[in-house]
């Protein structure tokens, strides 16, 4: 029976799978994690997908297990700022988009909007996020929501399994230390061997497969399957065993960030309930709110700012708050294993891939990649298949989300740096150009997105199109022959929920400062 895991690496991504494998095997699975006490984890990534309520679930975990331990709070969108000229903003909130009469409502919303903010016409929770709300009230009950919050047959579901039944109207923000803390100790309670120690070696045998890691003081440690999550440097699936590594920095050239994390009284600011990515002359900063502090950073390309530039800038944007906090400088690595299963190695985290933090993607793919372990997780036959087939679906989820970025910089109006006019003259994706020259008649729909499973669903792309303002968008001429009323009465309803929400939910600090 094949079930000896060794995880390389006690990052966000070794002490996630760590978790979902003992929750999903119990002891019927051996694991070993072992992780440098010199090597440092990467130290960001703050903020989620929704669908990492999923993972909670999974690990049997509610929030009011773990959230205070990680100072978390909700995100209801990511709001974007500067994006399309300097002082416009707009969100990407976790909304079912609306249909009248077979049109998606921002169609309707081109051939006749109530105003110029699609967002807030065609969606009720920029409202709610612009009010700094909460959207649980005091008790605790969620907003009023087309599915049942507890209901069974939500339980259980992959993600992509998952994909397009309902949207939960928010994501998660937290301290990544504190939630990989929470994490070891949910594993080491659930049998989970930690070792603290150096891998300096990991021996082949002769036919390339991993036959066990050599460490600096507890010798060597062997299993059947080899789990890297050591970060960019890949120290398994790329340095080891030698897997190519597909650089996206053609068509995404940020390539550097610096971070800051900022105390903060909360009660005195306030909590945003929402992730803010506020592009810059060379990048954009996101600012990312906890319990207690900030999370705040700036990404950038290094062949339009300098290390120093970008830190300044960033401290200049933070304040005063700012002065006495160590700015934590990385380069990223922009791209993805060509697989990232190779022999009896998995790469999960960085070291399997990476796009800049933009849509909050690191933690999703870590998840998704954890998903498809459990499911094709292998017996001693070593199915080549199942390689294949994990193999596809991260390269789809990536390749995915990868598209999806290159559209915010080739959407995006503003042109007043190089930086931002490079941004219109990059290369792009050849198939982001075909969906592009299809958008431009016809809105996003699941038909005309990146057509395998990459978390994203069409609403997500009409948001970043009608939000970056750069391409010009046209309703469906089959609009000019509808009767508008269906449409109107939709936006109607959608300003009076907006205003019975704004009207009686809690303050976000306010929830929080109760249930922390
Ligand atoms: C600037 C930036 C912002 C980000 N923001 C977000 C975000 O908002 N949302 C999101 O979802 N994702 C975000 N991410 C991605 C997120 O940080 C990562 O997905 C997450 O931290 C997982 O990292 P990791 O565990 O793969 O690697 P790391 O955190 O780098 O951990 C690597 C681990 O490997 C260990 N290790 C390394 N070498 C050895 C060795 N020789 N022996 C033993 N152990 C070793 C280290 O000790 C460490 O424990 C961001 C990433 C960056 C760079
Ligand atoms: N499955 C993802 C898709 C999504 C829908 N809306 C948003 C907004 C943002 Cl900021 C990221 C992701 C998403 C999810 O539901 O999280």
């Amino acid at each position: 029976m094949l079930n000896k895991v060794v995880i390389v690496g006690g990052g966000t991504a070794g002490w996630m799978t760590a978790s979902y494998l003992k929750a999903a095997f119990g002891d019927r699975i051996n694991v070993t994690l072992v992780e440098s006490g010199h090597v440092g984890a990467v130290g960001v990534g703050e903020a989620t997908f929704s669908d990492i309520r999923h993972f909670f679930e999974f690990l049997g975990l509610k929030e009011k297990d773990w959230m205070p331990a990680c100072n978390a709070t909700y995100k209801l969108a990511v709001r974007f700022e500067n994006w399309r000229e300097k002082g416009h903003y707009f969100y990407h909130p976790f909304e079912q988009m609306r249909s009248v009469n077979g049109f998606p409502l921002t169609d309707w919303w081109l051939q006749q909007g109530p105003t110029d903010r699609f967002d807030k016409d065609c969606f009720v929770m920029p409202s709610v996020i612009d009010a700094g709300l909460s959207p649980r009230r005091l008790d605790g009950t969620l907003i009023d929501q087309p599915f049942d919050e507890g209901a069974d047959e939500m339980q259980g579901l992959t993600m992509s399994e998952h994909q397009g039944k309902t949207q939960f109207p928010y994501a998660y923000q937290f301290e990544a230390a504190l939630l990989a803390k929470y994490l070891t100790k949910y594993s080491v309670e659930r049998g989970v061997k930690h070792i603290v120690d150096d891998v300096q070696q990991v021996n082949l045998d002769d036919r390339g497969w991993i036959s066990g890691v050599t460490t600096a003081e507890h010798g060597d440690i062997s299993g059947d399957l080899y789990i890297d999550c050591t970060g960019f440097r890949a120290l398994l699936i790329n340095k080891a065993l030698d897997e190519p590594f597909i650089s996206y920095a053609d068509t995404l050239p940020n390539d550097s960030a610096v971070a800051l994390q900022v105390p903060m009284d909360m009660e005195k600011r306030g909590i945003m309930p929402c992730t803010t990515a506020t592009a810059q002359d060379a990048g954009w900063i996101w600012t990312i709110p906890l319990m207690g502090r900030v999370g705040t950073g700036y990404v950038y390309a290094k062949d339009y700012l300098s290390p120093e530039d970008a830190e300044r800038t960033l401290r200049e944007f933070v304040g005063p708050a700012a002065a006495d906090v160590n700015a934590n400088h990385i380069k990223m690595r922009i791209g993805r294993s060509r697989n990232s299963w190779v022999n009896n190695c998995v790469a999960v985290g960085l070291s399997s891939g990476f796009v800049e933090p933009l849509e909050s993607t690191g933690i999703f793919f870590i998840h998704h990649a954890i998903e498809q372990i459990a499911k094709n997780f292998p017996n001693e036959d070593w199915n080549p298949n199942q390689r294949v087939l994990y193999n596809r679906s991260i390269a789809h989820v990536m390749d995915g989300i990868r598209e999806f970025l290159v559209l915010h910089y080739v959407a995006a109006k503003r042109q007043d740096t190089q930086y931002w006019r490079d941004t219109k003259t990059r290369a792009i994706p050849d198939s982001l150009a075909e969906r592009l020259e299809m958008w431009k008649t016809q809105v996003p729909d699941s038909e005309s997105i990146f057509p395998y499973y990459h978390g994203l669903p069409a609403y997500s792309y009409m948001c970043v199109l009608l939000g970056m303002g750069g391409i010009e968008m046209k309703p469906s001429p089959a609009l000019a022959l509808s009767d508008p009323a269906a449409a109107e009465r939709e936006f109607a309803a959608i300003r009076d929920k907006t205003r019975r929400l704004t009207e009686t939910l809690p303050k976000a600090y306010e929830y929080f400062a109760q249930h922390h």
